[in-house]
């Protein structure tokens, strides 16, 4: 894992006319770590998450990710950086009249016009096993998947495109506990397998103590700390002490082991 962050954020505000969300947000996040995001319901992660992928313009503040400022970039710069990241929204997003197959396909259809039906459909199906589905479900359609599957479906579309950065909004929500545990397990073991970094929104505390590295908690419309979680519990924030340190906090300790 290298310090060099490969995501920057500095003094970023967000808001919905009179609503701010965010205002003096700094982050970074390190090359090869999983960071999880957590906060209250509408402290805004999901927003956070839509600027730095270019899906909401901040009223201020700087991002910049590899190292390139993503509103100075060239509209070329911004398309290779798409190129670079996948994203799993928190409902999955895929879309309901594509199969499996076709949805990975969309985005290299997008980027890759010169690919052939049948290169696209090896490199669908590769996905999609990747993701733990049996080569079976690529040519079904989601409404045929339980939920587990279509969030294995979204990640699968995610990775289309060999990412370097992964984007996941709560992907262990609405899974049962089984399912949020292997889930847990696959981005950790493709985070290792293919050299990503990931940004992980989650309210899953399982999640936070199985395969984060570090921490950010967003409260107060900024970043208030980063850390181990050991590092975060050593801050005397209420929001903090009350998140790890209350009753779901405790039984995720006790889970560990
Ligand atoms: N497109 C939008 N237009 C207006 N307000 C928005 C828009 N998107 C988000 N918001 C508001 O911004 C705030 C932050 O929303 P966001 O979805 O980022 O929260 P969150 O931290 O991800 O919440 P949750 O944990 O419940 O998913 C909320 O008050 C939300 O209503």
């Amino acid at each position: 894992m290298s310090d060099e962050p490969i995501i920057s954020i500095r003094d970023l505000k967000n808001a919905f006319g009179d609503q701010v969300v965010h205002e003096g947000l700094d982050l970074d996040v390190r090359q090869g770590e999983i960071l999880g995001v957590v906060g209250g319901s509408g402290t805004g992660k999901s927003v956070l998450m839509r600027s730095i992928i270019g899906l909401q313009e901040p009223v201020a503040g700087e991002i910049s990710i590899l190292g390139e400022r993503i509103d100075m970039a060239t509209a070329e710069e911004n398309l290779d950086l798409r190129r670079r990241w996948g994203v799993l929204f928190q409902n999955g997003a895929l879309f309901s009249t594509l199969t499996v197959a076709e949805n990975v396909q969309v985005p290299l259809r997008e980027f890759y016009k010169y690919l052939d039906e049948q290169l696209l459909n090896e490199i669908a199906t590769y996905k999609v096993v990747m993701t733990g589905l049996p080569a079976d479900a690529a040519p079904k359609y989601p409404s045929e998947l339980s939920g587990g599957m279509r969030k294995r479906a979204g990640l699968a579309r995610a990775l289309a495109l060999d990412p370097i950065l992964l984007f996941l909004d709560e992907p262990t929500a609405g899974l049962d506990p089984i399912g949020a545990a292997a889930f847990d397990e696959l981005i950790a073991e493709l985070k290792e397998a293919l050299g990503l970094t990931v940004f992980l929104i989650t309210h899953d505390l399982d999640t936070l103590y199985t395969i984060c590295d570090r921490i950010a908690v967003i409260a107060d419309k900024k970043v208030i700390a980063t850390g181990t979680i050991e590092e975060l519990l050593a801050t005397d924030h209420p929001w903090i002490q009350e998140y790890f340190n209350g009753p779901r906090g405790r039984a995720a300790v006790a889970a560990q082991g």
